[in-house]
């Protein structure tokens, strides 16, 4: 299929082919379909004609678990169905349809950041400056960025970042830079030292950096630095002694402004603004989607571009050709009505070379999206995502007008951005009080009621009849940071199991309303996520079951001399063997894939179901959810762990209990069944074969675990009193069953 203009003169802007492993896809499904089938089946059978009460209620837990377990299986369907691949023609682009650089359209990049510690300001203005740099007009570029942590050091790292654009802009041009972002480029192989120009660029950037790291370190801006500057003298004294992240006035700070600001080359420069929104105890702030709303907003009093980038700070451009990537979708006639986002996958760097956390999330950001394209398009993900500034005011077929005409995607802004008018609206509209009463969050913008607000947007606009699309070129258009401790990974997917229950138990529920507005196999592939959390049923079952049975001498499975220990033999092969080749398909290799599966097993046993409890907890009341942000500062001690593939458990957080118990409880059930094993040989054992196997499969997995109890020494092994406090759980769990 091939996408673009449709006229037989003009060159096509994309195209997408349907994936050959499609039809085996659908082969599979029939197969695995039937085994699942029978399974359950058997399950049924095997309750009905249950010999004791004890192996009755094992059964139905183990039923309950294969239940959610082949719902999750059904779910991930959809992505294997109709999996596409595009392309984009950025030549034809830019010699047939725009002809001229000015006749691109304007471009509002949105950068969220939220605290100063976490989020170093220095990596934020290196995402800033990375897309100030891109292959396109400067002066149809404004870069905002929002500071939900309302921090000094932040505006003073932008001031700083404004200074350096002005040589690093026009040093990118003229020496055809792709690497556009300075961190990244200095650290990487592209960087000529032996270039005189270069190394004046690197002695700039350091300095710059060891400036924006006292600012932040010392939490307060040397006068010197601003001297000079009476607009910033102005800025700074907002930050008076009662200012608090969580209560202070809205401050926006137009840094560089296309009309004026010149680089050393004598270019205009693209427009940077620091926006820090009201904040206030009396008015919810909704996090990021409140923060992104905000922009929404305040961009459109200022610049209004149809066509909006939202990117988190850690987030940087990998590729100066990006815009016009995204653009040859939002040029193509036949789309460009329905198209609300093209989303770029989430791509990361630093990963250690098997990605023991998995940090990657390959399935979620590279394979399952490339089914739903197939579909109505991927889900959104936060960052990397440029949207069509329409696509905020209701569906294609129905726009809503916002509250204020200035706000809308058509208005048209005719005074400068720095203009007393503009700057006065742009307060206006960043206000903490200016949600009450109006739509925004709940039919414009980014929507509210999730802690995963990019899924959940994504997911509304989807069910409002928008589309989307994936585009994922060879080089990554973006590059990101993920958290590289084993805590970080499991609280950042407790906060989003968090915010997937939100979704699955709303009004707005994918089963039910996603069913209805989008159909079977749309509303399975916003399932699948949203019932992630629920996977922890299966899996805390799955690790305590069979082998407590195991333990007391009740086969949970069948024999091996039964056709049905065959059965099973299929479905676990099967289901990972499959997994495995979508692994390998993507360029995913195999020590990466296992890692994956070990942590889904990890997450079952701590992000999930510590999610669950946590969103149970506030639902009653009883305790209040926040956005736990994800650590983008590297501990030199961490990192050389990290780099070096060990586990780390140095915090003594409860979620490692259950992991802990599991480990625990499987080693004993697997020497015990071997030893059984070996002492009364595989004919007397025959109904246990399977749980000792799952046994030794779990043990595999857990070997991290172990090392992290007994053999290691280092500040990243598991505390004693993780370990005491599992073994005393598993103990008592054991008596109990006894
Ligand atoms: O009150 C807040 C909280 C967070 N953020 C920003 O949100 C972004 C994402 O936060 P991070 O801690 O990096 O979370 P991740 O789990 O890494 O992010 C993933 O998950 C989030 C939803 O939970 C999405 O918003 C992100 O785009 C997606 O990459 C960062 O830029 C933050 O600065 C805000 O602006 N305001
Ligand atoms: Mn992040």
């Amino acid at each position: 299929m091939v996408g673009g203009p449709k006229n037989a003169t003009t060159p096509p802007l994309n195209t997408h082919k349907l994936l050959h492993r499609a039809t085996f896809n659908r082969l599979y499904m029939a197969v695995y379909t039937v085994a699942l089938l029978s399974l359950l089946y058997h399950h049924i059978h095997t309750l009905l004609n249950s010999p004791s009460t004890t192996s009755f209620i094992f059964t139905l837990l183990l039923l309950l678990s294969d239940l959610v377990l082949a719902f999750s299986w059904l779910c991930t369907q959809a992505f294997h169905f109709r999996p596409i691949r595009r392309h984009e023609f950025i030549e034809n682009l830019e010699t047939m349809i725009v002809k001229q650089a000015k006749e691109f359209p304007a471009v509002d990049i949105f950068i969220c950041t939220a605290d100063p510690y976490k989020e170093p300001p220095i990596g934020t203005v290196n995402t800033a400056l990375s897309v100030m740099a891109y292959d396109y007009l400067p002066e149809k570029i404004s870069v905002y960025v929002s500071d939900d942590g309302g921090s000094q050091a932040t505006l003073f790292a932008f001031m700083e970042a404004a200074k350096f654009a002005r040589y690093w802009l026009p040093f990118c041009r003229e020496n055809n830079v792709v690497e556009r972002c300075p961190e990244a480029y200095f650290n990487g192989s592209f960087y000529g030292s032996s270039s005189p120009d270069a190394l004046k660029m690197k002695t700039m950037y350091e300095s710059m950096k060891g400036r924006v790291e006292n600012a932040v370190e010392s939490g307060k801006i040397e006068e010197e630095h601003i001297d000079d500057n009476e607009e910033m003298q102005e800025a700074f004294a907002k930050w008076t002694d009662n200012f608090t992240r969580q209560v202070h006035p809205t401050i926006i700070q137009v840094l560089l402004a296309n009309t004026k600001d010149r680089d050393v080359s004598g270019k205009l420069m693209p427009n940077l603004i620091y926006v820090s929104r009201e904040k206030s105890k009396m008015h919810p702030h909704h996090f990021k989607a409140g923060a992104l709303n905000a922009l929404v907003r305040v961009s459109a009093t200022m610049t209004n571009a149809p066509i909006v980038l939202t990117l988190d700070c850690d987030t940087y451009s990998n590729d100066p050709q990006t815009i016009k990537r995204a653009l040859c979708y939002f040029f193509d006639p036949e789309i460009r009505s329905t198209t609300a986002y093209v989303q770029f996958p989430q791509i990361f760097r630093g990963l250690n070379k098997g990605d023991i956390y998995f940090c990657e999330h390959k399935r979620l950001f590279q394979i399952n999206p490339l089914g739903m394209d197939g579909l109505l398009g991927p889900n959104y993900v936060g960052t990397g995502c440029f949207f069509q500034r329409r696509a905020f005011f209701g569906c294609p077929s129905s726009f809503i007008q916002p509250e204020l005409p200035e706000l809308s995607p058509n208005y048209v802004v005719k005074k400068p951005i720095g203009s007393v008018e503009i700057l006065e609206l742009a307060h206006r509209v960043a206000a903490c009080s200016y949600e009450n009463h109006n739509a925004w969050g709940i039919k414009l913008g980014f929507r509210y009621g999730s802690l995963v607000e990019d899924y959940y947007t994504g997911y509304r606009m989807q069910c409002e009849g928008w589309r989307s699309i994936f585009c994922s070129p060879k080089r990554s258009a973006f590059l990101g940071d993920s958290p590289v401790t084993l805590i970080d990974l499991l609280s950042q997917c407790k906060r989003w199991t968090n915010g997937l229950l939100d979704v699955l138990f709303s009004r707005y529920s994918t089963i039910t309303f996603g069913f209805q507005k989008m159909g079977l196999l749309m509303s399975f592939a916003y399932t699948y996520y949203a019932i992630w959390p629920i996977l922890c049923i299966a899996l805390t079952i799955y690790a305590f079951i069979p082998q407590l049975a195991l333990l007391k001498g009740i086969s949970t499975f069948p024999q091996i001399s039964d056709p049905r220990f065959l059965l099973y033999v299929f479905l676990f092969i099967g289901a990972n063997g499959k997994d495995l080749l979508d692994f390998h398909l993507e360029n995913g290799t195999f020590e990466r894939w296992w890692n994956s599966q070990r942590m889904w097993m990890i997450c079952g046993l701590s992000s999930f179901l510590f999610g669950c409890i946590d969103y149970t907890l506030s639902s009653l009341g009883i305790s209040v959810r926040g956005f736990d942000l994800t650590s983008k500062v590297q501990d030199d001690e961490l990192s050389k762990r990290y780099d070096q593939g060990t586990f780390e458990f140095g915090v003594a957080s409860p979620m490692f209990v259950p992991m802990t118990m599991a480990a625990i409880i499987n080693v004993a059930s697997f020497v015990m069944g071997s030893i059984g094993l070996f002492r009364s040989g595989i004919r007397n054992m025959e109904g246990l074969i399977l749980q000792i196997l799952l046994s030794g499969f779990v043990v595999i997995n857990c070997w991290p675990v172990y090392e992290a109890m007994v053999f290691r020494s280092d500040n990243g092994r598991m505390s004693t009193k993780i370990t005491l406090i599992a073994a005393f759980l598993t103990s008592i769990m054991c008596l109990l069953a006894y």
